[in-house]
């Protein structure tokens, strides 16, 4: 066995209220691991997009934003401020209107190139012993090496009741309507409904906010027990 020199990287997909960002949050916060959210980064492009009133469904418009878009997220999971330059965008990328128009800025190749770039050197560089990335294409794309990969998922009716339970703004009907919506949209441009060849599925419908972490790091320590003796 050879002492490994990266941080060993834990990935997560799944769909919209799934748990992702909470769950990879807490289990990050558990192991002592750094975490990334990278749907962060998808959301603070769409802010910054509709911030200068570029029409996000124009890819010419979007991709010619990207190099003045200066992004940065922390990955201490007690931490874990967006910021576009001086703007701290931590509670604004979460708005319903950024998440109405997030996909479309997603769904350009070079966008998803880009920030694909972005997510493997900030992966690359955290001075703790791992991190738990998270998103939608984190287990095929970003990181297909990665020593665990996970799809957290649950049944669309609990996820959208989690979800509305968070949101009093809205209707339970409209949060459903637009988590639907956006699964649709996202969807048809990575798959993650479906676990890849060597992805653990963890299904949290049934399970509550502990037993899905509970869950989660009993992957994590059987893919690394198996990983250690190969
Ligand atoms: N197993 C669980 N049992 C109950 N509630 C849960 C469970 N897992 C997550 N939650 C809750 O569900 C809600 C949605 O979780 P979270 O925001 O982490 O999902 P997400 O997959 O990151 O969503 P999105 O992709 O839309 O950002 C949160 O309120 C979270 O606390
Ligand atoms: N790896 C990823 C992560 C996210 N997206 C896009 O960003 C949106 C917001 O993500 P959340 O995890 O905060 O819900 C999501 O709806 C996708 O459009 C992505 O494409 N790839």
């Amino acid at each position: 066995m050879t002492e490994s020199t990266h941080p060993l990287v834990v990935a997560i997909d799944g769909p919209a209220g799934s748990g992702k960002s909470s769950v990879s949050r807490a289990v990050a916060r558990r192991l002592g691991y750094s975490y990334l959210d990278t749907g962060a980064a998808y959301r603070a492009l769409a802010w910054y997009v509709r911030d200068r009133a570029i029409d996000p469904a124009d890819p010419d418009a979007v991709i010619g934003a990207l190099p003045a878009f200066d992004y940065s997220i922390g990955t201490d999971p007690d931490d874990p401020a967006v910021r576009v330059g001086a703007d701290d965008v931590t509670e604004a990328i979460r708005e319903p209107a950024v998440s109405a128009i997030v996909s479309a800025v997603a769904r350009i190749p070079a966008v998803r190139a880009h920030l694909t770039a972005l997510f493997r050197s900030i992966a690359a560089g955290v001075d703790r012993p791992g991190i738990v990335v998270e998103g939608r294409d984190i287990t095929t794309v970003v990181a297909p090496e990665a020593e665990v990969r996970i799809l957290l998922t649950a049944s669309e009716q609990a996820r959208m009741a989690r979800r509305s339970a968070e949101i009093s703004t809205q209707s339970a009907q409209t949060v459903a309507d637009q988590l639907r919506s956006r699964d649709r949209a996202d969807s048809q441009v990575v798959e993650f409904m479906s676990a890849a060849d060597g992805v653990n599925t963890v299904d949290s419908t049934h399970l509550d906010f502990e037993q899905t972490i509970g869950a989660v790091i009993e992957v994590i320590n059987t893919r690394t027990a198996r990983t250690s003796h190969d």
